[in-house]
């Protein structure tokens, strides 16, 4: 058995975890992706309908760590990945991540350092379904300006899909659209991968292959954060954070987390 070790949220730090310093176990030098929450806070509407969503966050990831975020519904699963993304400000609090403070930048701050530092993988993929499999990678390229619109290719045949270049997303299967969608998130060389439930909407096998490509992906030295409903997934992790009423409840950490061909669900 892997070693592990849990804390409760409101201690949930690991000083091994602080970004910029303890890297996640295994990982190649110069392992990206670090972050640094305290006391983050984010309430959507006003008054009696506000609704805390994050309510005082606190978390440390190492560079390089795979981590797996839990949570019932409504727990604020996404919202953290919003927030560290840059898609949305935290109201409150420290929010610091690839070594960006984002509490208080303003939206055109926020674009920055999202083409700069993060790439994005959602459940239903969000391919642009007149472009195909190559131009969705392109344009991600020539939206950012970062990476080179060449690499579109090698990105696309990593991911095993060199003989389906010119194909649109709806001649794809679900997991080959997911793969697509891992390759154009790739292609801006992010720190930090944010994936929200990215086997959500595939079949064990097809998950697990794209599972497999989040792990090489972490592998080479990036950070990947993963917010699932699957608790089977958590053993891929090196820091499993599980979030209730817009806090973190707990985070467990391992030191040798599973290979993806490992875990069954
Ligand atoms: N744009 C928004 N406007 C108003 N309330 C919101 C908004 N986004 C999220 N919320 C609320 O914030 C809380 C946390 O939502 P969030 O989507 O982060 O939870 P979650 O853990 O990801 O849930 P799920 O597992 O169902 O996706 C919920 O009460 C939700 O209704």
């Amino acid at each position: 058995m892997a070693p592990m070790s849990t804390t409760g949220g409101d201690a949930a730090v690991n000083p091994a975890g602080t970004a910029g310093e303890g890297s996640a176990p295994g990982a190649p030098p110069g392992a990206r992706g670090g972050v640094r929450l305290r006391g983050v806070t984010k309430t959507y509407g006003d008054g009696e309908a506000a609704v805390r969503a994050l309510d005082g966050v606190d978390l440390d990831v190492g560079p390089g760590e795979l981590v797996v975020v839990l949570g019932p519904s409504g727990s604020g699963k996404t919202t953290l990945l919003n927030v560290l993304g840059g898609i949305e400000a935290p109201d409150g609090g420290s929010a610091e991540v690839a070594g960006v403070e984002l509490a208080g930048r303003r939206p055109r701050g926020l674009a920055g350092f999202r083409r700069e530092h993060i790439g994005f993988v959602f459940q239903f993929f969000n391919l642009v379904p007149t472009l195909t499999a190559r131009e969705n990678v392109e344009v991600m390229v020539e939206l950012t300006g970062r990476g080179e619109r060449r690499e579109a290719v090698a990105l696309l045949e990593s991911v095993g899909l060199g003989e389906r270049l010119d194909a649109f997303p709806a001649q794809l299967s679900g997991g080959q659209q997911q793969r697509v969608a891992i390759a154009r998130a790739l292609a801006t060389d992010p720190d930090l991968l944010l994936a929200d439930e990215p086997t959500g909407a595939l079949d064990v096998a097809t998950g697990k292959s794209v599972l497999r490509l989040l792990q090489r992906t972490n592998r080479q030295g990036r950070g990947v954060l993963m917010v699932t409903h699957n608790a089977a997934i958590a053993r891929i992790a090196h820091r499993v954070v599980t979030m209730r009423d817009g806090r973190v409840e707990s985070v467990t950490t391992c030191d040798a987390p599973a290979d993806v061909a490992a875990v069954e669900w």
